[in-house]
């Protein structure tokens, strides 16, 4: 498991948890988070309750978002991503950049963000692209409860751009790199959601109305994949988050207690990124993957919920408890 790595952020209040008198109960301090149990606040250490006032959790990064005049804020926020995305005509400036765009994609600058220390980007979304650019498949998802920042970090929003965007403009930063009509790569994308155990195309959605599902079928050498799921050959930035934001829009969400667009869908975002390369002069070819995937969020069932939310629920969390299995099984190798 030397190459799964675990990252935590840690989000600020929402409005609505403000208005509830939510109160932070996390800290973080370097690769560590420290949840209080703020029940037994005011209460002498052990003499009433037993269970631990403080429990420290490592991981391999830890972000704390939750207050952007805090020294150690973590963002998601590029003025250069940022801009492009605005702006798909917008072009760095190569100078002020020291840009060389014959280096491998991980080498690529990676202008720093404002100055801040952790940029969720440049750990987490730069080492999917160096994993890629040396054709390794990667898989980047998100977990967490109902509410938790999810489709924030992976998504993210036109004024605080996500992972898959930012990801996405990579790749096509090496892929613009080569000189006119030598472009050596090819990104292909197809983007579908599994909802209440079933797969659809949310990018095909018009003509998949009338079949049920789409099949998972295993193949003897490429492993799984999801039969008839549609591939997108694009050619630029604009293309790639064109088919990003209609994908979103046509994902399943809806209002729960904790979230009112909470996503009931786990949503998964795959690029297959081809480089023609030449070995020993002969023309061959490095396939990779990168899965990007915004899961469900797993919650606590409500007797009071109409049926639908409760199946939705019910499917969400026994999905995320055999994901669970799975990563401890890999774990175990
Ligand atoms: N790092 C962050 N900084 C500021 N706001 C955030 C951050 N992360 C999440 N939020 C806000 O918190 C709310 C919930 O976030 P989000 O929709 O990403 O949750 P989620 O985990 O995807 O939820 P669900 O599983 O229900 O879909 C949103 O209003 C979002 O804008």
């Amino acid at each position: 498991m030397a190459n799964v790595k675990v990252a935590v952020r840690v989000r600020p209040l929402t409005p609505r948890e403000s208005l509830d008198g939510g109160r932070l109960a996390v800290q973080v301090e370097d690769k560590y988070i420290r949840v209080r149990n703020v029940k037994l606040d005011g209460r002498s250490d052990g003499a009433v309750d037993s269970r631990e006032k403080l429990l420290e959790f490592g991981f391999d990064y830890c972000y704390w978002s939750v207050d952007a005049e805090d020294a150690q804020y973590a963002s998601q926020e590029e003025p250069h991503g940022a801009e492009r995305a605005l702006n798909p005509q917008w072009k760095p400036d190569e100078e002020k950049l020291d840009f060389n765009p014959f280096l491998p994609i991980h080498m690529l600058p990676y202008i720093p963000l404002c100055s801040l220390p952790h940029p969720v980007f440049q750990d987490l979304g730069l080492s999917v692209l160096a994993g890629a650019s040396e054709g390794y498949n990667v898989c980047l998802f998100a977990y967490g409860q109902t509410g938790s920042g999810k489709t924030y970090t992976m998504m993210g929003s036109q004024e605080s751009i996500g992972l898959t965007p930012r990801i996405c403009e990579g790749l096509f930063r090496s892929v613009d790199s080569f000189p006119d009509g030598q472009n050596s790569s090819r990104v292909e994308i197809s983007f579908l959601e599994i909802y209440n155990e079933r797969v659809r195309d949310l990018l095909r959605l018009g003509e998949q109305k009338k079949r049920a599902s789409l099949r998972v079928r295993e193949h003897p050498e490429k492993g799984p994949y999801v039969q008839d799921l549609s591939q997108h050959v694009v050619t630029d930035y604009k293309q790639a988050l064109d088919l990003l934001e209609e994908g979103v829009a046509n994902r399943i969400t809806a209002a729960t207690h904790n979230h009112d667009a909470s996503s009931r869908s786990h949503a998964i975002f795959t690029i297959q990124y081809t480089q023609a390369i030449l070995e020993n002069n002969l023309p061959s070819e490095i396939v990779s993957k990168i899965h990007l995937v915004d899961l469900a969020g797993s919650e606590r069932a409500d007797p009071h919920y109409c049926r639908d939310r409760l199946t939705e629920g019910s499917n969400i969390n026994k999905s995320l408890v055999t994901l669970g299995i799975v990563i401890s099984a890999l774990g175990k190798n």
